[in-house]
C-alpha cells in the first residue's frame, strides 16, 4: 500500500453493491490521480451515484474499498472525511437554516472557531453569489441552482483536498454554472482533485482532463480524456462504449396527426 503522501487522490478497489437482485456496482476499479479533474459519465442507472456514495462513506459497499489519499474511508472515516468535500445527489442537508447559518453551523462541526467559520461563510457566500437576501433565506426555500451552490459551499468549507460532486451543474443556470466552473478550476489549479459525475458530455470535455465511462455497473473505459475519446467527440465514444440504441425515432405516430 502506498503511503498517504504519494497515494492517488481517490482509489476505488473492487467495489460491489447489490440491491436485491440488482447489481448496481459491479467490481468497480477507479483511480483519480492527484491534481486531476476527473469526470465520471454513464447513462441513467449506470451506477454512478451508488459508486460515488460508497467512495465518500455514505453507503457501505458489499465488497471492496475506497481510499482517499491512501486512507480507507471505512476504516478511518474521520481522517478520510477531513480530506473530502462532498456534494451528494439529492443534497440532503439541514434545510430549516439560512445559507449563512448552515455554513457557520457546519464550520463549527468541522472544528473551526466561530470567527473562522464566520469568515469562511462570508467568503463562500460572496463567491457563490448567495450573499445579500439569499443568505437570510431558509435553504428549504432555495431554488435547485441555489441549493447546488450552497451544497458546494458546504463541501469547500473545511478546505478539503478532494471534491466528490454528484451532478454539480445539473439544473444550474448558465451564470451560476460559470461561477461553479471557475471555482472548481481554481480548486484544481491550487492542487486539489475533483471527481464529478455528469450526463453532459460537453461539460466533461470542457472541464475534465481524465474520464471514466460507466455502464451497467461497470467501468468500461477510463484514462486521459484524449486517450478515451481517441480523436472523436466524447459523445460518439460514449454511445459506442455504452452500446445504446438511440430511441425516439419510432412510435408516437399520434403526435404527428
Ligand atoms: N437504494 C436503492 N434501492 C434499490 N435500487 C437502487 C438503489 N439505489 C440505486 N439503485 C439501482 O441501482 C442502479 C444504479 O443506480 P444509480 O443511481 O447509482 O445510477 P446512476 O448512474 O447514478 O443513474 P442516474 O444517472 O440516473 O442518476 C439503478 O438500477 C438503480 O435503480
Amino acid at each position: 500500500m502506498r503511503s498517504p503522501t504519494t497515494a492517488p487522490a481517490l482509489r476505488l478497489v473492487g467495489l460491489v453493491k447489490t440491491f436485491g437482485e440488482k447489481i448496481a456496482v459491479d467490481h468497480v476499479e477507479l483511480t483519480v490521480p492527484r491534481g486531476s479533474f476527473y469526470g465520471l459519465v454513464g447513462p441513467n442507472g449506470a451506477g454512478k451515484t451508488t459508486a460515488l456514495s460508497m467512495a465518500v462513506g455514505l453507503l457501505r459497499p458489499d465488497e471492496g474499498r475506497a481510499l482517499v489519499h491512501g486512507i480507507d474511508v471505512w476504516e478511518e472515516p474521520l481522517r478520510a472525511r477531513r480530506l473530502m468535500g462532498v456534494l451528494p445527489d439529492g443534497l440532503a442537508m439541514p434545510e430549516r437554516l439560512t445559507g449563512r447559518e448552515l455554513l457557520t453551523y457546519l464550520g463549527q462541526l468541522h472544528g473551526l472557531s466561530a470567527g473562522e467559520a464566520d469568515r469562511r461563510a462570508d467568503e463562500l457566500l460572496a463567491v457563490m453569489e448567495l450573499d445579500g437576501a439569499a443568505e437570510r433565506t431558509l435553504v428549504v426555500d432555495y431554488s435547485t441552482g441555489m441549493r447546488k451552490k450552497i451544497g458546494l459551499a458546504t463541501a469547500l468549507l473545511h478546505a478539503p483536498k478532494v471534491l466528490v460532486l454528484d451532478e454539480p451543474l445539473e439544473a444550474v443556470d448558465p451564470v451560476s454554472a460559470a461561477t461553479i466552473k471557475t471555482i472548481l478550476r481554481r480548486f484544481v489549479g491550487h492542487g486539489g482533485s475533483v471527481l464529478l459525475s455528469s450526463h453532459v458530455m460537453a461539460l466533461v470535455e470542457e472541464l475534465c482532463d481524465t474520464v471514466a465511462v460507466m455502464a451497467r455497473g461497470r467501468v468500461v473505459a477510463q484514462g486521459p480524456l484524449g486517450a478515451v475519446r481517441g480523436g472523436r467527440s466524447l459523445e460518439e465514444t460514449f454511445v459506442d462504449l455504452v452500446g445504446v440504441t438511440i430511441g425516439g425515432g419510432e412510435g408516437l405516430s399520434w403526435l404527428a396527426s
